[in-house]
């Protein structure tokens, strides 16, 4: 947890003035008690009434300035703890964000989201506890200590009873409680992999029925949360009636011997009044203390993996020095290209060597699970290739800065996503400064102008959370328009096309010829349909190139388009 409290830095002065007015408020408290045996003592059983108002009048003065300082204390804590809490969620999430997929696989999306949420509000709570009690808990038990020495050091025995009685109660509780707050964190993943998996897929949930199986799967992990919080709460509820216990055993045995002690002429009530309360006060800091030590170590097992995250270094990370385009603008080279998955046995591309050059339109096709997808997602950095090279007009992409490359790439992903807001919002997301002209252009090339216009409000018509409010064929021309209105030197289609109809499809790929001309276009399809007219077509087999040509080249020489394009024929007849 220490390492996350460099972050608290921008509030040093608000945590310095928490030290020291919790120094203060710890001063007044500790003077309270030997105030009121002055009252006592020299006060009402002397009948002196002066003296009583006068010290009276301290007493009241002295409080007040003790709740001030907590006033103080308390809210430049809350300030900070808070300060913080900010700081780390901003953190998390921009370095989550330079994640490449992989790291996203590896941690979880699930558990990213508590990192970020649960696990620093647990630090957040716990900072304002330790800032509060760091100073305020040592100090009354010393000071306490201290104080009711000078009292009476006969009746101070007594203290050396309950304190470490008090201390294994403590230690047994805390032992046996801590380690369940680890298992609660991964709980709480559990839980929101399982809410979010039920509440993203419910139309397939729907569809196969299988909501009482989503519903029993979230009962489960909810009551399996459940069940360890009850646990833990049972556990840490026995802490207070035992201290409790403690304390009032403590109290009857410290007036038992005090009333002996005050016969025998060893002290005068008011020092059994003021040694109650020093007592009291040791015992409530042991109790902070304990609540510390519990605390403490919850917030450590979120404190740990808020850290994992922070420390994980993203396996794709720009060049110290970024090199300079050779020549072109958008020429794709894959130079003998092998890819593994991480921890993959076999390699999803094997010595993949084609070239893609501006004006030409390359297609990939190739049966599912043969690396279409995967080839293409090397082209914006999302893997970094396992040996071979991807160039950019001459240039490793690794040895470019990501932001450059990506800026020249406009990629259509396989599964369309749109983001809550406008019509207008989701296309401008390809190129932030697009005017109304440029978005209403990229739609119309996107044929998606029709349907925009027929909706209520137009471009400036909502879009629901995920897109849930326009059909999968309309998320893909969106999704094209969004990667067109930025104009970019390379287009990357990911089977974008799949949920058009063949009219919407032909049409869509007129429109796109004239619209990327200068650019270099790949596409990857299901389609022969789709890829016919490619200037060249790339067909993968087992992560493997088995022909590249064009399409009359490919049916002279490659069985396995030729099986490809008469399996498709058969369908389109059959149909
Ligand atoms: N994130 C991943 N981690 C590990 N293996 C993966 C991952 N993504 C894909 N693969 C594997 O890599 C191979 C190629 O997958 P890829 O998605 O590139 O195929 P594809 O040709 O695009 O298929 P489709 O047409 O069904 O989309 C498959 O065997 C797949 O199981």
């Amino acid at each position: 947890m220490l390492k996350l409290f460099r972050y608290i830095k921008p509030y040093r002065g608000a945590v310095l003035l928490v030290l020291i007015f919790t120094f203060l408020q710890t001063l007044s408290e500790l003077f309270l008690p030997t105030l009121m045996a002055g009252i006592v003592d020299d006060g009402v059983s002397q009948g002196n009434i002066p003296l009583i108002w006068r010290i009276g009048g301290i007493m009241v003065a002295v409080a007040a300035g003790g709740v001030i300082c907590s006033i103080v204390a308390s809210y430049m804590a809350a300030k900070s703890a808070t300060g913080l809490g900010r700081i780390l969620r901003q953190k998390v999430f921009s370095h989550v964000e330079k994640f490449s997929l992989q790291e996203f696989d590896r941690i979880g999306t699930a558990s990213l989201i508590t990192r970020t949420t649960n696990d620093i509000t647990q630090v957040q709570q716990v900072t304002i506890m330790i800032l509060r009690m760091l100073v305020l808990a040592p100090l009354m038990c010393i000071g306490g200590i201290l104080m009711a020495v000078t009292r009476d050091p006969g009746l101070a025995t007594v203290l050396l009873v309950v304190i470490p009685v008090l201390a294994l109660a403590i230690f047994l509780i805390a032992y046996k409680g801590i380690p369940l707050f680890k298992v609660i964190q991964t709980k709480i993943d559990t839980l929101s992999r399982v809410t979010r998996e039920g509440l993203t897929g419910m139309r397939v949930i729907r569809s196969f029925n299988r909501t009482t199986y989503e519903e029993s799967r979230f009962q489960e992990a909810n009551e399996d949360l459940t069940q360890t919080s009850i646990r833990v709460n049972q556990i840490m509820g026995a802490m207070m009636p035992v201290m409790m216990l403690v304390m009032n055993l403590a109290t009857i045995a410290i007036v038992w011997f005090g009333g002996d002690r005050i016969q025998n002429g060893h002290i005068q009530v008011g020092d059994l009044m003021a040694f109650l309360q020093y007592a009291m006060m040791i015992m409530f800091s042991l109790i902070m203390l304990s609540v510390m030590f519990v605390m403490i170590p919850r917030a450590q097992a979120s404190a740990v993996r808020i850290n994992e995250v922070l420390q994980m270094k993203p396996d794709i990370v720009d060049p110290d020095q970024t090199g300079r385009a050779v020549h072109g603008k958008g020429h794709v080279v894959f130079d003998d290209v092998t890819f593994y998955y991480p921890g993959a046995e076999e390699p999803a591309l094997t010595e993949i060597s084609f070239e893609a050059g501006p004006g030409e339109v390359t297609a990939v096709i190739g049966g599912t699970g043969s690396g279409k997808s995967t080839l293409i997602s090397l082209i914006p950095r999302f893997y970094d290739v396992t040996s071979g090279n991807v160039k950019i007009d001459g240039l490793d992409i690794r040895e470019m800065s990501q932001e450059d490359l990506r800026s020249k790439i406009g990629f259509v992903p396989q599964q369309a996503l749109l983001f809550t807001g406008s019509i207008a919002d989701n296309i401008r997301y390809g190129k932030e400064d697009a005017t109304d002209e440029e978005i209403r252009h990229a739609a119309v090339v996107a044929q998606a102008d029709e349907f925009i216009s027929g909706m209520e409000g137009g471009y400036e018509a909502p879009i629901s959370q995920g897109g849930g409010n326009v059909s999968g064929g309309q998320k893909q021309r969106l999704s094209i328009a969004r990667a067109l209105v930025r104009r970019p030197e390379v287009y990357v289609f990911d089977d974008s096309f799949s949920a058009l109809d063949f009219k919407t499809d032909a049409k869509l790929g007129a429109a796109l010829k004239s619209e990327t001309t200068a650019s270099t276009v790949l596409i990857v399809a299901q389609r022969v349909s789709t890829v016919m007219d490619a200037d060249r077509i790339i067909v993968l087999e087992e992560g493997k190139v088995a022909g590249i040509g064009s399409h009359a080249e490919l049916m002279e020489s490659c069985s396995v388009y030729q099986e490809i394009v008469s399996s498709q024929l058969s369908e389109e007849e059959i149909a």
